[in-house]
């Protein structure tokens, strides 16, 4: 399975613990590795790892990174690296292109981002060409890149499991 995480920059801890916290939770649910968070905010990498805990797997966040030596340190080890903004090329006119490769660093903002940026990711993608949230733009192109595989994923060793069903809540703890 390719090794997607997601770099998230530009989170303010005054105003963006929710939607970052979502971010994680949406990685996480639909197939990444990880989450690093370019802003010291260790209560939303506690409540995500909170969450990973009860709910299996092993998905990490690293707090406080440089985002810049984080994409480098992911190019250096072979990784490509794909911005979301709608201000890039379209996803349905890339996503062949960046399916080809197996280590991707998803990235996406808060509040402006900087301007090299642009520069420094070898894709910057869209998610239509209209502004919306950086939640909805990962779910998509992450759906996109696994092309769905990702949307029944097994998280072994959780302390709680869903048991689907047509009506009401089902699980096993
Ligand atoms: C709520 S937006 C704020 C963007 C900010 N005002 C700016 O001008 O850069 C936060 C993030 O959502 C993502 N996003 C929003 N709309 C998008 C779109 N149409 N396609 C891809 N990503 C999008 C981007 O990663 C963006 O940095």
């Amino acid at each position: 399975m390719k090794e997607v995480c997601v770099l998230r920059i530009g989170h303010r801890p005054e105003r963006d613990q929710r939607v970052t916290t979502h971010v994680g939770l949406t990685a996480r649910a639909l197939g990444a590795k990880g989450m690093y968070l370019a802003s010291d905010d260790s209560g939303v990498k506690n409540s995500v790892e909170d969450v990973a805990k009860r709910w299996g797997g092993s998905f990490f966040v690293e707090n406080n990174v440089s985002w810049k030596k984080c994409i480098s340190e992911w190019k250096k080890s072979g990784g490509i690296v794909v911005h979301l903004t709608m201000y890039g090329l379209k996803l349905t006119d890339v996503e062949e292109n960046i399916r080809e490769h197996d280590k991707i660093l998803i990235v996406v903002g808060a509040e402006k981002v900087p301007g090299d940026l642009y520069e420094l990711a070898d894709y910057n993608i869209s998610v239509t060409s209209q502004p919306h949230s950086e939640i909805s733009s990962l779910a998509l192109v992450m759906d996109h890149l696994f092309e769905g595989t990702t949307l029944n994923l097994d998280f072994p060793d959780s302390e709680i499991k869903i048991i689907p069903c047509e009506h009401g809540k089902r699980f096993e703890s």
